[in-house]
């Protein structure tokens, strides 16, 4: 190693370091937002080493900065006529690669931290994509469940009351999350047309197909996840066929994914949502489990009155208790700790896809790097969704629409481009075969370059 070399690396890593550390102080209460920043940050100090151009230009404290953040009081009536409170946000991290975009999530839990974490991950997940898309996040603290249709349908009128003058098609476009699905985004945009009195179909994704939306839209996430592990797979000289795969959650990504997963040969066992998990040795029935949710907004548990045979056992964690080949994390953050991972591990597992973001923690993401089984980190393998969504934003401004089978083509070969750029990073930066180095090098590399050529702002 010459003495350049060494001064660059340690260059780099004190920069890393004290940027780190002077984001620790200013959000010393923002667990998940600390925890997304260290797994990139961790992930860049290579790509310091080798342009110090963006240690000069400071880029690594000016991306972790959104650039704005919008707050606010969301008032409507529930069906008591009592008047409710909740909080709005809407974090416009980066416009670098495009209009700001990324998805609103509806959840007791939602809070700065979570949204600033999300919104961070999603610039480089956006860039991954090769999409004109930024970066961006929001949602609201509102609990969706147990409310009626038209409690869902005031508070979605609250919100873009609140927020729409900060959207539009060029400007913010948001989609859904968790609790937000096309019956959300179809309350939001009537909302957003009522005010604007404009038809900008590109404002939201997401929208139901006969208003605007893409085909394949609802499917991307969940295929895309799987489209992502399949070339991991085949690079291992492996395929989905005959594997016994575990899927967590029953909403959009996960249904999903379980469709593609079984399409192509897997037997899916188990999967969950926020009361427990089910177990069906014989593999799930998935119109079963589409008319639970989709269509009852059922707890999984009812899945026992399709299937006698199959079991229901509450709790969030135990279903990576269960062997399998491929892991599947597709409900929420941080659902794969340490213990579960090694507990994963000593089952057998073989690859992880993570179609949530930030499923897996810092301790979880070792372990299966340390093990050396294939990992496809959240921020690549579930970029398939709003991939998608770009492409709707596409046939917004175009006024056509493609058929089902082209938006699936282009989503394949998009998740496709995606695992083989984070692969090459990988390799170039020095870490072969560890996905989460290279998506993250990949992504940040993309943006900083924008950055560096639009000046200091
Ligand atoms: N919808 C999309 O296009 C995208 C979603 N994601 C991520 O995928 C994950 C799931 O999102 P969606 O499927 O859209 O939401 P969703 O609201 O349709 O479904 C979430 C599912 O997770 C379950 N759940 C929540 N907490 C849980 C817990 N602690 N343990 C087990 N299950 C739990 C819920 O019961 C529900 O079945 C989130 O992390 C989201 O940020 C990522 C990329 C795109
Ligand atoms: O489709 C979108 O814009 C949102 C997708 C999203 O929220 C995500 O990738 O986490």
């Amino acid at each position: 190693m010459t003495t350049t070399t060494v001064s660059n690396e340690q260059l780099a890593k004190e920069y890393v370091d004290g940027v780190f550390e002077q984001l620790k102080k200013q959000n010393s209460h923002q667990a998940e937002f600390l925890q997304a920043a260290e797994e990139i940050f961790l992930s860049l100090v290579p790509v310091f080493v080798q342009h110090p151009e963006y240690i000069k230009a400071n880029i690594l404290s000016r991306i972790v900065e959104p650039d704005r953040i919008i707050s606010f009081r969301v008032a409507w009536q529930d069906d008591q006529n009592q008047v409710q409170v909740n909080r709005g946000y809407r974090v416009q991290y980066s416009n670098v690669m495009g209009p700001y975009k990324g998805g609103l999530r509806f959840h007791p839990t939602v809070n700065e931290s979570i949204i600033k974490f999300l919104g961070f991950e999603q610039i480089f997940k956006n860039a991954l994509t090769g999409q004109p898309i930024g970066g961006g996040k929001g949602g609201s603290n509102f609990d969706p469940k147990g409310k009626s249709d038209a409690e869902i349908m005031r508070f979605c009128q609250a919100f873009m009351t609140e927020l729409y003058s900060y959207l539009g098609p060029d400007v913010d476009v948001p989609a859904g999350d968790i609790g937000v699905g096309a019956r959300e985004i179809g309350y939001l945009w009537g909302q957003y047309k009522r005010l604007t009195k404009a038809h900008e179909a590109g404002v939201l994704t997401g929208k139901k197909p006969v208003y605007g939306g893409s085909l394949a839209r609802k499917e991307a996430t969940g295929y895309g996840t799987v489209y992502f592990v399949n070339e991991m797979l085949k690079d291992a000289n492996d395929s989905f066929e005959g594997k016994t795969v575990v899927v967590s959650g029953s909403g959009n990504v996960s249904t999903y994914a379980i469709e593609k997963a079984q399409q192509y040969g897997a037997k899916v066992v188990a999967c969950s949502d926020s009361s427990g998990y089910i177990y069906d040795a014989e593999g799930l029935d998935l119109d079963a489990i589409k008319e639970i949710k989709e269509v009852k907004g059922d707890r999984i548990s009812t899945y026992l009155n399709y299937r006698p045979n199959a079991s229901f056992t509450e709790g969030c964690t135990g279903i990576w208790t269960i062997p399998c080949d491929i892991a599947l994390p597709c409900a929420t953050q941080n659902e794969i700790d340490g213990d579960s991972a090694r507990t994963l591990l000593a089952n057998g597992v073989k690859a992880i896809g993570e179609g949530a973001n930030m499923p897996s923690d810092l301790e979880a993401i070792n372990e299966f790097l340390d093990a050396g089984i294939l990992f496809g980190p959240g921020k690549a393998a579930n970029a398939g969704g709003v991939a998608v969504s770009a492409l709707e934003m596409a046939q917004n401004s175009s006024r056509v629409y493609w058929t089902f089978e082209e938006v699936d083509a282009k989503l394949n070969q998009i998740m496709k481009n995606i695992y083989s750029e984070s692969k090459a990073a990988a390799d170039k930066y020095g870490y072969p075969g560890n996905l989460v180095v290279g998506a993250n090098i990949a992504g940040f590399v993309k943006v900083a370059n924008g950055m560096l050529s639009e000046g200091v702002y």
